[in-house]
């Protein structure tokens, strides 16, 4: 079996262009630009890219942005001002604190000061809540993007079997949540999962989110699953290059897989749609419009 290609930055894409349109009726309806501030302590080379990319796609999506570029020896009082005058912001909607942040910063307590009503990332603990009981709230980007993907090739999860590696507050744990959600019989694995390789082989949807460059190998996929790779690894080649792979060995589970998600192209610019998604919804919200 040869697998189909998740053109995740099509659909990306696809979504920019209906939140641009929602975002022009908020404006015309209520006078209000969804405004999404970013906060950015230090410099993190994996992160340039990430937020080149956010910028260009607020623009696209005609929303506001707000960037705060801080050096790394910025102290925690400083960022934690930061954030409590983005809550009092009312052109704010939205606010991401960068993450990893420098080792002096408590991230926790940073996540903790965040507005949940604008808490765009769904990192703060009362969102996470929200999401295992399933109440309404920030759902994370990474997750949410890797749920539409699913979705686009599998509507109905009910009876199948997703397996997750990786158990992070970011993404594994929450992608889980949102499979449960929807019917799915979910497995969280992990690096002390017994015998890895053969866990991932009962997945009819396999979520890779380890950070592990092409770990997850064709004879650990299921023919005919869904596979979708959360991993954005940098790698030199043998030939002393750089370059981009996911926690999945691409070329060899692409002739397993049902559906495959690449890297890059994959799910990095459905985190960025949703990110916007949330940012618009976020905005909707404080306005009392209905999406
Ligand atoms: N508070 C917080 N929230 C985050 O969501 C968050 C964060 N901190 N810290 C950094 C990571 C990383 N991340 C990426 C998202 C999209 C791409 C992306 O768009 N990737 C493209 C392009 C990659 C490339 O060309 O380098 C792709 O996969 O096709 C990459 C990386 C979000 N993160």
């Amino acid at each position: 079996m040869v697998a189909s290609v998740i053109d995740g930055k099509k659909i990306a894409n696809e979504l920019h262009v209906e939140i641009r349109a929602k975002a022009d009726a908020l404006a015309a309806s209520h006078g209000v630009v969804p405004g999404l501030a970013v906060v950015l302590v230090g410099e993190d080379p994996a992160s340039a890219v990430y937020v080149r990319n956010k910028v260009k796609a607020t623009a696209e999506c005609g929303l506001k942005s707000f960037e705060f570029k801080l050096p790394a020896e910025t102290s925690e009082a400083e960022v934690l001002g930061i954030v409590e005058r983005l809550n009092k912001d009312p052109d704010v909607h939205g606010i991401l604190v960068q993450l990893p942040l420098p080792k002096h910063i408590d991230s926790d307590k940073v996540l903790g000061l965040i507005d949940p009503d604008k808490d765009v990332d769904g990192f703060h603990p009362l969102n996470a809540g929200r999401l295992s009981v399933g109440l309404p709230g920030f759902v994370p980007c990474t997750p949410r993007g890797s749920a539409i993907l699913i979705e686009k090739v599998q509507p109905d999860l009910s009876g199948l079997h997703a397996v997750v590696i990786g158990r992070s507050n970011i993404v594994g744990k929450p992608m889980a949540q949102l499979l449960l959600q929807k019917n799915a019989t979910v497995t969280i694995a992990h690096s002390r999962t017994k015998d890895l390789p053969a866990v991932c082989r009962t997945a009819d949807i396999l979520v890779a989110a380890v950070g592990r460059p092409e770990m997850v190998k064709a004879d650990w996929v299921k023919p005919g699953a869904i596979v979708i790779d959360v991993g954005i690894n940098r790698i030199t080649t043998p030939e002393g290059k750089g370059k981009l792979v996911g926690d999945v060995a691409y070329a060899e589970c692409a002739e397993v897989a049902g559906a495959i998600t690449p890297v890059p192209g994959g799910v990095g610019p459905m985190t960025i749609a949703c990110l916007m998604l949330n940012t618009l919804d976020s905005a909707y919200r404080a306005a009392g419009a209905t999406v």
